[in-house]
């Protein structure tokens, strides 16, 4: 029997698959028809997912373990935030680790386990890096600039004023005000930049930023090859940096951000060394479900899931959610 587990940062929710407990690891087909299947929340497994988390041996010297993320619709990103906390928990439990490195798509990032954001609710810290600015880096075209960094682009929505940054993952943010977070511009954008379009042609993840206070925002993001998520940690970083360089008087490097979002709530932290920018992403890393599956069914995608457990963690998660401030959105 291979174990899965069902897990979430900031309920932006994954399964974990760790493809180094299996006979046979399943090929990138397998993989994607999987994930397809297992995410789809008309398919009852525990209301679907954003995405399958895949664990597997480290392919670069010094790492404990490789994270692969295959979001919803089956296409691959280079990076997840919310899911490296998880996988690092995972890691961290599986190897009896606390300070170590998870390869991802273009680089080995350090994790380490946090102290806990409330009784019963663990945390991790994860770099999020590297960060480039460029338009080939994301990729964009058409927009008439080589950077955004509050640039207005009526092309995408008069109006608005956009930055663009990889972290490596594409991302596009603006900040708004409460009106325009609550109106139906990010879902249509968000749809609109996800399907052909003449500007993203891989897609990017959008994100609204509201800003709260010094060192305080919240941020509600459209997930490319997901949709609308409760929160997407490599979006809430990428929107930490750009509100640093947008609005330098709001807010201080090397000093933790709270940042809001509609899953709850994690910290990040800027910082600029040599040159190049990095941030700390700080969050929970809950477990909720841990299931059992045959290796036959998950090589053919075939939902038999025959025991589902309930860890009891979620409870304790909520109980941090319905603690935090009360914001007036
Ligand atoms: N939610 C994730 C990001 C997942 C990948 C994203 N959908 C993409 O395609 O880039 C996070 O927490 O960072």
């Amino acid at each position: 029997m291979a174990q899965l587990l069902k897990v979430h940062g900031s309920q932006n929710s994954f399964f974990i698959l760790d493809q180094t407990k299996l006979q046979q690891p399943l090929s990138d087909e397998e993989l994607v028809a999987f994930t397809k299947k297992i995410t789809d929340p008309q398919n009852n497994i525990l209301d679907g997912a954003d995405g399958v988390l895949v664990v597997n041996k480290p392919v670069r010297a010094g790492a404990a373990a490789q994270m692969r993320i295959i979001n919803a619709d089956g296409s691959e990103a280079s990076m997840c935030g919310n899911g490296l906390r998880t996988v690092a928990r995972y890691v961290a439990e599986r190897d009896s680790l606390t300070d170590f490195k998870v390869d991802t798509m273009n680089a080995s990032l350090h994790v380490r386990k946090h102290e806990a954001l409330a009784p019963g609710v663990p945390a991790f810290a994860v770099e999020i890096s590297p960060v480039r600015f460029e338009k080939d880096a994301l990729p964009y075209n058409n927009l008439g600039h080589d950077r955004l960094l509050d640039t207005p682009v009526p092309e995408l929505l008069p109006g608005l004023r956009f930055s663009a940054l990889a972290v490596p993952n594409p991302h596009l943010i603006s900040f708004v005000s409460k009106e325009e977070l609550n109106g139906p511009d990010l879902g249509e954008l968000g749809a609109r930049l996800n399907s052909d379009n003449p500007y993203f042609s891989d897609g990017v993840n959008v994100n609204f930023g509201h800003v709260l206070g010094h060192n305080a925002l919240f941020v509600k993001t459209f997930e490319r090859g997901v949709g609308f998520t409760n929160a997407c940690g490599t979006g809430m970083s990428a929107t930490s940096l750009a509100f640093a360089l947008v609005k330098p008087n709001m807010v201080t490097f090397n000093e933790p951000i709270s940042v809001y979002n509609p899953g709850g709530m994690v910290k990040t932290i800027l910082h600029h060394n040599a040159g190049e920018y990095w941030i700390e992403l700080i969050g929970n890393a809950t477990f909720t479900h841990k299931l059992e599956i045959s290796e036959d069914d998950l090589h053919q995608a075939n939902l038999d899931i025959t025991n589902t457990a309930e860890t009891n963690e979620q409870q304790a998660y909520n109980d941090f959610v319905n603690n935090l401030p009360i914001l007036e959105l």
